[in-house]
């Protein structure tokens, strides 16, 4: 538009009404920044991983929800500095409300389950597969939507949640082919944060604002948010006594340095022993440096990582029993994860053993030899998917040539040809395009030829 208002001559040639005619630009066809288009062969690819979490959260017991991907503003404004509430998706709506992408899926569980007011039986094991979303200004080229797998358990105050969390996790990783060599998961509890700060005098408040810039401490130096350590008022030594206690990487190194009556040592010996039920041992890593970046975790933290440190977290999780405090209701003890379709899906192509997504998944092409016998066409593909069998019917008078090539990139199984001789006998030729082998089919038979194959 600008142009043409610049260049005047257009102006002239069309000073009508049409002047309010959008000057048709070439359409901008990039789907918006930092989002993706999910051609076929990126469907098959996404629709398999979410298969892959489907299956392991139905046979560890937990059922699907769902929530809007538009929420209120209101339920992401924790005042802790986290990275995901400071980027959110947001805007007013013509109704001037603040509303928001979701960034992450908890808060909207918290909302569903406040909802509910104690009318919801407990304990409960959920999980969804929700599409999130983030706004980064200079965003340099990071995608701003994922999809990320969410388990929940609600009601349950023991380690044996996160333990059970955990073990559906590998039960996840070993489906997709992945061992205790290629992935680990550190675990944490928060609790060691919190005996580390009560000692020193620090209030509570602070605890969640301090976990979330020891988390951001784990990425940048020091000296990068020395303002906002000063802010929470955590002078040097404090920050250099609490990366001291968080450099322990064994259940006996913490032992030695918080006691042994610690209950974070306490805590995290009982999760141990349970993982030992699983028979998981050999996935789990102690790293008392593992905060996680979420403001709500209380207790146990934990994140999934590829052993040859290449890529960033492939999942995280914890406890987080005060949430619903937080948003003004009555706690209800809650733990779970959050598990993006990126990471995983760059460590699976790495180690090779992401399937090929190549094939269309249609078993059979059928084709008329010429435009009279199309209605035969049309009755043979009509059996086969009767007998549940993926059949592209081609719909236009195209060269058996063609047909062929388009069945061969398609990766079907077979071409049906219906041709004049053959169906003068009542029969179709099927050729199997793999073996190369061709054979008549009587159409009545169709049926059964395909409940056979
Ligand atoms: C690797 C990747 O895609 N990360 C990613 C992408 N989008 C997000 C959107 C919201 C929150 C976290 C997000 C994280």
């Amino acid at each position: 538009i600008s142009n043409a208002i610049q260049d005047k001559s257009l102006l002239d040639k069309t000073n009508t009404d049409e002047t309010r005619r959008v000057v048709s630009e070439k359409l901008d066809t990039n789907p918006p920044k930092g989002t993706r288009d999910f051609y076929p062969e990126d469907m098959r690819l996404r629709n398999w991983l979410f298969d892959q979490w489907r299956d392991t959260a139905r046979i560890s017991g937990f059922v699907e929800y769902d929530a809007p991907v538009l929420e209120s503003e209101a339920l992401y404004t924790r005042k802790a500095g986290e990275e995901v509430t400071q980027q959110l998706y947001n805007f007013v709506d013509k109704g001037e409300r603040a509303v928001t992408l979701r960034p992450e899926m908890t808060p909207s569980l918290a909302r569903m389950v406040m909802a509910k007011k104690g009318a919801l039986p407990l304990p409960f094991k959920w999980f969804s597969i929700p599409q999130c979303w983030r706004y980064e200004r200079m965003t340099r080229g990071r995608r701003r939507e994922h999809f990320q797998w969410n388990m929940d358990i609600w009601g349950v105050a023991g380690e044996e949640a996160e333990a059970e969390l955990i073990a559906a996790m590998v039960s996840f990783f070993e489906g997709v082919g992945l061992t205790s060599e290629d992935v680990g998961i550190k675990v944490n509890s928060r609790l060691v944060i919190g005996e580390v700060l009560n000692e020193l005098g620090i209030p509570p408040e602070k605890f969640a604002a301090t976990c979330v810039l020891v988390d951001k401490l784990e990425k940048v130096p020091v000296d990068a948010i020395q303002g906002e350590l000063e802010e929470l008022g955590l002078d040097r030594s404090v920050v250099e006594k609490l990366l001291n206690v968080l450099t322990n990487k064994s259940i006996e190194s913490l032992r030695d340095t918080l006691g042994a009556d610690s209950k974070a040592v306490l805590q995290l010996e009982k999760f141990m022993s349970l993982c030992d039920a699983y028979g998981i041992q050999d996935w789990i890593i102690l790293d008392a440096s593992v905060v996680r970046g979420l403001a709500y975790y209380t207790g146990i933290v934990f994140e999934a990582f590829d052993r040859k440190g290449q890529l960033r977290a492939i999942a995280g999780g914890g406890r987080y029993d005060k949430l619903l405090e937080t948003f003004g209701g009555d706690s209800i003890p809650a733990a779970g994860f959050g598990f993006g379709d990126a990471v995983i899906v760059e460590l699976l192509k790495e180690r090779n053993i992401l399937p090929s997504f190549e094939e269309s998944g249609i078993d059979t092409v059928v084709f008329a030899m010429n435009e009279k016998l199309f209605p035969a066409a049309i009755h043979a593909a009509a059996a086969l998917r009767k007998a549940g069998q993926s059949v592209d019917l081609i719909l236009e008078a195209k060269k058996s040539k063609w047909v062929f090539k388009h069945a061969d990139r398609l990766g079907a199984k077979y071409c049906l040809i219906v041709g004049e001789s053959e169906y003068e006998n009542g029969e179709v030729a099927v050729k199997d395009l793999k073996l190369g082998e061709q054979v008549n089919v009587k159409i009545e038979e169709l049926g059964s030829w395909a409940t056979s194959q």
